[in-house]
């Protein structure tokens, strides 16, 4: 039995549903996320992105054998003389892809190929630039190698036994050749979530069509697709635009509930004569509004209808990208199997001050580029901050984070950002 999200509201400290801090509404989302359950088998190169659902342990060591890791001549070390040349006779060739099994006898040396099986008792291989021919035998200047180098020991990136890669693992084109080292051409995965979009608003048309008067195209709804698809966990499914009648949202909650694992929807969250979005999904399932103290992306719904989760974003274009990367994407990420994975933060000296009221987390939209005196991060702020406008968030390649009790920052001030490089 799941508990109520208002029980799980009232065990947070300090829970006010007016004023919600950014941290607190993450812990209470964190909460609600049901763990993934049905795994899959993929092939290798469609488990680019996805998560793993299993330890992968391996089941060959990787060098599968001691190998050569130049062109040169392999030799016992123990034989390499101290303070002047050391000649070995050459006894023949080592190529890649071969596994006979070849004895060299003391005073001799084989010629190898990088990658080759090292002949058994040699243990050294000295690359053959450092080195002069004299007839079949070789003459290695003392001091050019040391006993034991340019040798790959069997199992020394990889040992047979070991956990190659953790469950929880969202796979990554390095992780695609660690698992082809292993000679695995399936993965196990967590199935993918399926999440539902929808932007709702009598207001919006789409894209393709006449624009009449007094009407906005729906962007929200392609920046919902896009950013689901950066992230590479999730099958999406469009609803399309949904008008501010309370009949058509039921019945686009109700399907979007029945058939998936996340619904998000913008707009209708606010308090406006129309926004009849919150009413239906309270009417149909379990719902907690919310003003977040953050900007922008002030109002949020959280619930549940049925077994999906849903979130309710904003309809300004800003607000619902804020949104997302600041409640949604963690959000996903968990209920996908995926071990946690912090956005990563550069710290920018900002170009110019910069206002911020202090009691609220505010994301701004700027460009992070290296100082060209001294290579450190500076960050510019991209213009009119306003949520809805979008062009500011096209023009930035970061996001800065303000945290809640900051206020006013002077020109120079180190700050927090996020940048999009692989995000957005
Ligand atoms: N009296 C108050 N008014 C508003 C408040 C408030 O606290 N008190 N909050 C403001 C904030 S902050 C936001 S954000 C918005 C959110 O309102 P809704 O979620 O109800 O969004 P809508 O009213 O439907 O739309 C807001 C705005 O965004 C445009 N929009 C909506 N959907 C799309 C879309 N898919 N593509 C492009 N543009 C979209 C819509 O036309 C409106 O201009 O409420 C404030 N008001
Ligand atoms: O915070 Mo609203 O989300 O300003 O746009």
């Amino acid at each position: 039995m799941t508990n109520a999200l208002s029980d799980i509201a009232s065990c947070l400290a300090g829970y006010d549903p007016d004023s919600m801090p950014v941290p607190l509404a993450q812990d209470f989302i964190a909460r609600l996320l049901p763990r993934p359950a049905q795994r899959e088998s993929v092939g290798l190169r469609e488990s680019l992105g996805r998560v793993l659902a299993e330890d992968l342990v391996c089941g060959i060591n990787v060098p599968a054998h001691d190998n050569s890791a130049m062109d040169g001549y392999a030799l016992r070390g123990s034989e390499l003389q101290t303070g002047e040349p050391t000649r070995l006779a050459l006894a023949g060739t080592s190529l890649a892809g071969s596994a006979a099994a070849i004895e060299i006898a003391t005073g001799q040396c084989q010629r190898i190929m990088t990658g080759a099986v090292m002949p058994a008792g040699l243990d050294t291989v000295v690359p053959q630039e450092f080195v002069e021919l004299d007839g079949d035998t070789i003459v290695i200047p003392a001091g050019a190698v040391q006993p034991g180098a340019n040798r790959r020991l069997a199992g020394e990136d990889l040992a047979r036994g070991q956990v190659a890669l953790p469950a929880g693992r969202r796979l990554t084109p390095a992780d695609l050749g660690l698992i082809a080292s292993l000679g695995r051409a399936e993965v196990p995965v967590w199935r993918r979530l399926r999440v539902a979009i929808m932007a709702t608003g009598d207001e919006l048309r789409p894209v393709g069509e006449p624009l009449p008067p007094g009407c906005v195209y729906d962007s929200n709804r392609h920046t919902m697709w896009a950013m689901l698809q950066r992230l590479g966990v999730c099958e999406v499914i469009d609803l399309g635009v949904i008008p501010d009648d309370p009949a058509a949202l039921r019945e686009a909650f109700r399907r979007a509930a029945a058939e998936t694992d996340v619904v998000l929807s913008s707009g209708g969250v606010s308090v406006g004569e129309a926004d009849h979005t919150k009413a239906v999904m309270a009417e149909l399932g379990e719902v907690l509004f919310w003003k977040i103290a953050m900007r922008p992306g002030r109002p949020l719904a959280v619930g549940r209808l049925g077994d999906a989760l849903l979130f309710g974003m904003p309809g300004n274009p800003v607000a619902v990208m804020v949104s997302f990367y600041a409640f949604v994407r963690d959000a996903l990420l968990a209920m996908s199997g995926a071990m946690p994975a912090p956005l990563p933060l550069l710290r920018a000296a900002t170009t110019a001050p910069l206002r911020k009221k202090p009691g609220r987390t505010e994301y701004q939209r700027g460009i992070v580029s290296r100082r060209a005196a001294d290579g450190a991060w500076q960050v510019e702020i991209t213009g009119s901050q306003g949520s809805g406008v979008l062009s500011s968030m096209s023009l930035a390649n970061g996001l800065l984070v303000l945290g809640h009790e900051q206020g006013d920052l002077p020109a120079g001030s180190l700050v927090d950002v996020v940048p999009f490089e692989g995000l957005i």
